[in-house]
């Protein structure tokens, strides 16, 4: 059997060209060729999946390099059979070809979903663009919440800073303005002086006319001093019908000539009671080894001297000593 296999004394395919020099010269060069690309085909197949791991569908992709393999040994047996006779040795490889691309085909079909379901370069830049546009609508949607959160921060921040009757610095905001001026007044020597206005007889508004009223009064005296201040000083509602105002860069006289101004104009305020109103002022002014707690508290006596000597004055804190 395997002397009949090997038998390649069968006439040589030359004999059936005549040996004619033009038909040997193409089925050489022809054949040769072939050979050639069919060795080099798989080669780049086989090379391309060896570096290419994350592909899938790698072991159709051999049996289809296998395919071109076996095409490319029955044109090289061909080329030998020229001037010898191995039909036999030809025929068994063009069954196994046969075998090889029947099998080749069949995978390819049997696989054609699959493939068409693996995205092409055009689709996937087509999704890369609806990723990109999602991408930018969530950025967009990420910055108008943080510009809301912003908002919503500076108002909440601004609520709980100021007081719901007058608008002006509640007594914490106000605390917190003192201290930072008193910091500045300890490091850079910075010298301020504080107001203690606190309004005259205002149980009497509340009983004459109610405390709603009473509350549109408070309003209108804060608006006037608010008014007749810089607009680089701090006023706040210190307490009930008490406003405390920080003068920054200001000494005591000219704090007691804008108190005098202060107390003026709320005198002739004209009221929607029909009626007006005094108050009376304490003014202090910071010194070197005095503490925040003690300034409140001489502009505090200051203004309650104030009320001792009649109402609807300016008083000066004077040290005892
Ligand atoms: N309408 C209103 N009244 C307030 C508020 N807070 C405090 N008051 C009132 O302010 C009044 C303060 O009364 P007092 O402490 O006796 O002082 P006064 O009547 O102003 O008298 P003097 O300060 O001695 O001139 C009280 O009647 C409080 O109820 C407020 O937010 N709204």
């Amino acid at each position: 059997m395997i002397e009949r296999i090997l038998d390649g004394s069968l006439m040589p395919h030359g004999q059936c060209l005549l040996w004619r020099a033009d038909l040997l010269f193409l089925h050489l060069v022809g054949d040769f060729l072939t050979v050639l690309a069919y060795a080099l085909i798989p080669g780049a197949l086989v090379y391309f999946i060896f570096k290419r791991e994350d592909l899938r569908f790698n072991w159709v992709s051999v049996l289809f390099a296998g395919f071109i393999a076996f095409c490319g040994l029955t044109h090289a047996i061909g080329l030998v059979n020229i001037w010898h006779g191995y039909y036999f040795i030809e025929g068994m490889v063009k069954l196994l070809t046969g075998v090889v691309s029947i099998v080749t085909a069949y995978m390819l079909w049997r696989l054609m979903p699959s493939f068409l379901s693996v995205p092409s370069i055009a689709m996937l830049k087509q999704r890369n663009h609806e990723l990109e546009s999602v991408r930018a609508e969530l950025e967009r949607a990420n910055k108008t919440l943080e510009a809301r959160v912003k908002q919503r921060t500076y108002e909440l921040e601004k609520k709980a800073n100021t007081d719901s009757v007058t608008g002006l610095s509640n007594r914490f905001s106000i605390i917190e303005k003192l201290q930072s001026n008193f910091f500045h007044f300890q490091r850079y020597k910075r010298t301020f002086s504080v107001l203690m206005i606190d309004i005259d007889h205002f149980k009497q508004v509340n009983d004459l006319h109610g405390h709603q009223v009473g509350d549109q009064v408070l309003e209108e005296v804060a608006k006037s001093i608010k008014k007749t201040c810089r607009q680089t000083d701090f006023i706040g509602r210190y307490g009930g019908e008490e406003f405390l105002v920080i003068l920054p860069e200001t000494g005591s006289e000219p704090a007691t000539k804008l108190a005098q101004r202060i107390r003026a104009n709320i005198e002739a305020l004209p009221l929607s009671i029909d009626s007006h109103v005094t108050c009376s002022i304490g003014v202090a002014h910071i010194e070197p080894g005095l503490s925040q707690k003690t300034l409140v508290k001489q502009a505090d006596e200051a203004m309650y001297s104030a009320k001792n000597s009649g109402r609807n004055k300016v008083v000066a804190y004077k040290s005892k000593i």
